[in-house]
């Protein structure tokens, strides 16, 4: 086991560059063309050992900023940190009962995939407080058992999944893009959200990569990739949630280069030029009553790492 006695793993956010959606599969999932990009929005999940729990098991705090999204966190087994401590732990011989700390930064239910950052970080921290030396390609194996969106945060940068969204393939980028992402009060649930894009497109093509944008991010282009985001879900996400279109036409008049939803929102991600045209939109969008908050970041950023 290892000599320290916790570990702190540090991991991004993601906002979804083009999320293209395919018809139903008979599994319950859709096909995903799903273009991942890290940003720079961290959570951090800290792992300690817990020698009275058995090996796996764990118990869970968690704190952040905002009080009303850290509110909305599971404490208990089904958090999917807890559920990638006790999967690792099968895996591990060295595994032993764990405390979970998770200080969260990424809004909770808000289409940025905290909690499967959090699984991942889970995973990266606890195989290294036991020991496990765990390879890469197990991991994220590992990961895609616990859901779709849970590869991708081990990996970070930019990435393009397929399957379900999780067999990733990395994108070149060229430069850093900056971002504003604005956050809504409450979540929506991604199962909710896909439930309504097959009410609404029960005709929906498969899913492909849009060859402008992967040109948009090779040339480091913030206009042409502004005007590539696309996302299958924002229809049925501003059905479920129509405050949302007011959000992203304050964006857009404010100037972003781009405006879409983040995954199966409710946060809204706008791409700016630069860093302080990001600050300029985000004190924009903070005028808007819709908007809980507006907060800037950049990417790509690297996946989970060992702090
Ligand atoms: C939509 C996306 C876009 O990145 O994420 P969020 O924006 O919610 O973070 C992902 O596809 C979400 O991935 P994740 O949150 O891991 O979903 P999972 O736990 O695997 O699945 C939750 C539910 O979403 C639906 N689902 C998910 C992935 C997929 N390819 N098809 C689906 O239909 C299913 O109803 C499934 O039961
Ligand atoms: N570590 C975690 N952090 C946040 N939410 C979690 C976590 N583990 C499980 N959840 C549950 O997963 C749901 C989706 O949360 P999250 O991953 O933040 O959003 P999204 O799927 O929209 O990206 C939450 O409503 C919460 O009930």
């Amino acid at each position: 086991m290892n000599a320290t006695a916790s570990v702190t793993v540090r991991v991004p956010a993601k906002v979804n560059l083009q999320l293209a959606v395919g018809p139903a599969r008979g599994d319950g999932y859709h096909g995903l063309v799903n273009v991942f990009h890290a940003v720079s929005l961290f959570d951090e999940v800290t792992v300690s050992v817990r020698g009275d729990l058995p090996p796996g098991q764990a118990v869970l705090s968690a704190d952040g900023e905002r009080a009303d999204h850290v509110a909305r966190v599971p404490l208990d087994g089904s958090n999917l940190a807890a559920r990638a401590a006790a999967l690792l732990a099968r895996h591990v011989p060295g595994a032993t009962g764990v405390h979970i700390h998770l200080a969260k930064a990424i809004p909770v239910a808000g289409g940025m995939a905290g909690g499967s950052a959090d699984a991942a970080a889970a995973l990266v921290a606890c195989d290294t407080l036991w020991g496990g030396g765990t390879p890469r390609e197990r991991l994220l194996e590992l990961a895609a058992d616990l859901g779709s969106d849970v590869p991708f945060p081990l990996l970070g940068h930019t990435a393009v999944g397929t399957g379900r969204g999780e067999r990733l393939a990395p994108l070149p980028v060229r430069g850093t893009f900056h971002w504003v992402f604005a956050l809504a009060e409450g979540g929506l649930s991604t199962a909710a959200v896909f439930a309504e894009y097959d009410r609404l497109r029960p005709d929906a093509p498969e899913p492909r990569l849009d060859p402008e944008l992967a040109a948009a991010l090779a040339a480091g282009d913030p206009r042409r990739l502004g005007a590539a985001l696309a996302n299958d879900l924002q229809p049925a996400a501003l059905s479920l949630r129509p405050a949302l279109g007011e959000v992203l036409d304050v964006g857009r008049a404010a100037g972003a280069l781009g405006a879409v939803v983040s995954g199966s929102g409710p946060t809204c991600a706008f791409l700016a030029e630069s860093a302080e045209h990001a600050r300029a939109l985000a004190e924009a969008l903070r005028d808007c009553k819709e908007c809980a908050d507006a907060v800037t970041a950049h990417g790509p950023v690297p996946g989970a790492v060992v702090r």
